[in-house]
């Protein structure tokens, strides 16, 4: 398999930003140093002209180099152990990598060992998708862990009580990390699959679903978390920025959803939603 790095310099308020449409070419590794970040992708897996376009319109808004390099392998053990910090999500819960010391002071730990996956609670959408996982109830209840990246909202909905639920990802090494977290966290409850919505039972219902995707995946699938979500439901979005908010509350309510919170988080968005009895 080969390997494509991409090193980006660039101000550090347009870094978030870019990763996110980075990640939508192909990207889907990224690690931030002091001047920028690498992204790491699977070479046939990345759309290059959507990148060069993407690279183009930022160097026209903020000053911006950047460089392409074939890789023959990326070895993310070392990326990400040197990046690696634990990071505390509230004040009740730390999520930390497997060679950091036990924090058992903390009421939920989260293990995660993320190699290419996305979600260690770095990324604000993550941290938000947490946070309101601590405000909703879990206890007895069954989730649907849509995009499940490292699976750290799957290893939070088990801590919280949850009877149990299903976690999948379109993308295979996602699967597979999701699987190694889930045991290192010791959860046992949890189906993970590689694969779309559609894989799931047409009459498979959850009270619990999480969906930390994007605003275009999640306008068009909206209606398929609402369906396999019950009455009284709870439904958590986030991977959209701020200002998609409206559109996506509009969509929303359009299918019958009540909003219960909403919160931002360095311009990216977070909603809970309710689905009525
Ligand atoms: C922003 S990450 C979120 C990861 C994790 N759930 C979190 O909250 O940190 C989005 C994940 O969704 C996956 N994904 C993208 N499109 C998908 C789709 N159509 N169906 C399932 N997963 C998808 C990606 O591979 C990625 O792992």
């Amino acid at each position: 398999m080969e390997y494509t790095a991409l090193h980006v310099q660039l101000a550090p308020d347009f870094a978030d930003i870019l990763v996110a449409e980075l990640a939508q070419a192909g990207f889907d590794g990224f690690e931030e140093n002091t001047t920028g970040f690498t992204a790491y992708g699977e070479s046939q897996l990345i759309d290059m002209a959507t990148v060069q376009e993407v690279l183009a319109r930022y160097a026209a808004q903020t000053e911006l180099t950047s460089l392409v390099e074939p890789i023959a392998k990326v070895n993310w053990n070392e990326a990400w152990e040197r990046n690696f910090e634990p990071v505390v999500v509230g004040d009740q819960c730390i999520v930390r990598a497997s060679f950091h010391v036990p924090m058992p002071e903390y009421a939920y730990e989260i293990v995660i060992d993320p190699k290419m996956s996305f979600g260690t609670g770095h990324h604000a959408t993550t941290a938000m998708m947490l946070r309101y996982q601590l405000d909703i109830d879990h206890v007895g209840k069954r989730f649907l862990d849509v995009g499940c990246g490292t699976g750290i909202l799957s290893i939070m909905a088990e801590k919280r009580g949850a009877a149990g639920g299903t976690a999948f990802d379109i993308e295979e090494w996602a699967v597979e990390n999701t699987q190694e977290n889930l045991a290192l966290n010791d959860c046992h409850s949890v189906h993970v699959f590689c694969g779309e919505i559609n894989r799931i039972a047409k009459d498979e219902q959850f009270e619990v679903v999480l969906a930390n995707i994007n605003r275009n995946i999640i306008l068009a699938q909206l209606p398929q978390y609402v369906h396999h979500l019950k009455t009284g439901g709870i439904l958590l979005l986030s991977g959209f920025y701020e200002m998609d908010i409206p559109e996506l509350l509009h969509a929303a309510n359009q299918l019958g959803l009540t909003l219960k919170q909403q919160q931002t988080l360095e311009n990216w968005g977070c909603l809970m939603l309710k689905k009525p009895e």
